[in-house]
């Protein structure tokens, strides 16, 4: 295990002993509270190339997760960026710290941002075991890698980012045909130009029965595309149970975020869902979000009228002023 890669707090040299019995990473309700199932009665498969649109609108209202399949993107190139990404987590802590910066991020121990992508101040309660880079897709190319490992990296993302806008346009107009809304109020509410990237390493943890990689949340985003290695550790909350969702090469996994929520009306669901830790391997993905236009306002049925802007100042408020978002519930018409 390469020590000096990981950020201190996840350093821990003896598994009989680990360091963070200390530290405030074991988020015990999460992970004891619920029952735990293995992958069972399949997670809705959707064909890209045969798009079926009443598939499509049953996984949105039942399931809020999907996984694609022939998506269009080569699989050399979810497998090199996987390589490249390991690459770069294996350099030290320090020397990401310098070079992975302006437009991009270096980031641990929570995965909420502020919007220029540093970590909020007052993380979450509990501490994340993760570390990851944010990679704003719209400012990419003006990324200095003085690094030719981060270049390549660079050139990867900015390839993978063009399948990914392609792949969530496609979907969301799909998506959205079977929604009794106005197809031309819809537009602004998905923003090519909002897609981000998040690369994400998940150290190993000698506590990992008690410890999450991410814990228990829904995304902010319209729409998250998730492209994750071999090693375990996702799950969705269905029907008040946890279900893994287990890697399988070459499909991506999709969900819908709060803002499809809003968006729906209610019609689809933001889908909860956390990222476990593993005792002795590291875990790695990349995950892509997209979000609504700047100053697009969200009309619907359920909430009162706001703007992404406002939705995420509100729950980095509440990151800061609680410890945890409170999410769409803040918007919701009494
Ligand atoms: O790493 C993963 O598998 C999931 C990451 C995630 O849920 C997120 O970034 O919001
Ligand atoms: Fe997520």
């Amino acid at each position: 295990m390469n020590l000096e890669s990981y950020p201190p707090v996840f350093r821990q040299q003896n598994t009989e002993n680990p360091q963070s019995t200390d530290l405030e990473c074991i988020n015990l309700d999460n992970c004891t509270i619920k029952e735990e199932i293995q992958e069972f009665g399949p997670v809705p498969v959707i064909d890209l190339q045969s798009l079926n649109l009443d598939n499509l609108e049953e996984a949105c209202r039942n399931w809020g997760l999907i996984r694609l399949v022939n998506h269009g993107i080569p699989l050399t190139l979810l497998t090199q960026l996987q390589e490249q990404s390991k690459k770069i987590f294996s350099f030290s802590f320090e020397s990401k710290q310098s070079i992975i910066s302006n437009p991009l991020s270096y980031f641990w121990g929570t995965p909420a941002l502020t919007p220029s992508g540093t970590a909020l101040e007052k993380a979450p309660k509990n501490m994340n075991w993760v570390e990851g880079f944010n990679v704003p897709l719209s400012q990419i190319s003006q990324f200095q890698a003085g690094d030719p490992t981060l270049e390549s990296f660079r050139l990867l993302l900015e390839e993978y980012g063009r399948h990914l806008t392609r792949i969530a346009t496609t979907v969301f107009e799909a998506m959205v045909k079977k929604l009794n809304l106005n197809p031309e109020q819809l537009k602004p509410y998905l923003s090519e130009s909002s897609g981000l990237i998040r690369v994400y390493r998940y150290p190993p943890c000698s506590i990992a029965d008690e410890t999450l990689g991410m814990e228990a949340h829904t995304d902010s985003s319209v729409l998250s595309i998730l492209n994750q290695d071999q090693g375990e550790g996702l799950e969705l909350l269905k029907d008040d149970k946890w279900l893994h969702i287990d890697p399988i090469p070459s499909t991506l996994i999709l969900n819908l975020g709060d803002m499809m929520q809003a968006i729906s009306n209610d019609e689809y669901k933001s889908v909860t869902h956390r990222v476990k830790t593993n005792k002795d391997t590291e875990r790695f993905s990349i995950c892509y979000f997209v979000f609504p236009g700047e100053g697009s306002v969200i009309q619907s049925s359920r909430y009162k009228p706001f703007t992404y802007s406002d939705f995420q100042a509100q729950v980095q408020q509440d990151i800061k002023t609680i410890g945890c978002k409170i999410g769409l519930d803040r918007f919701k018409l009494t």
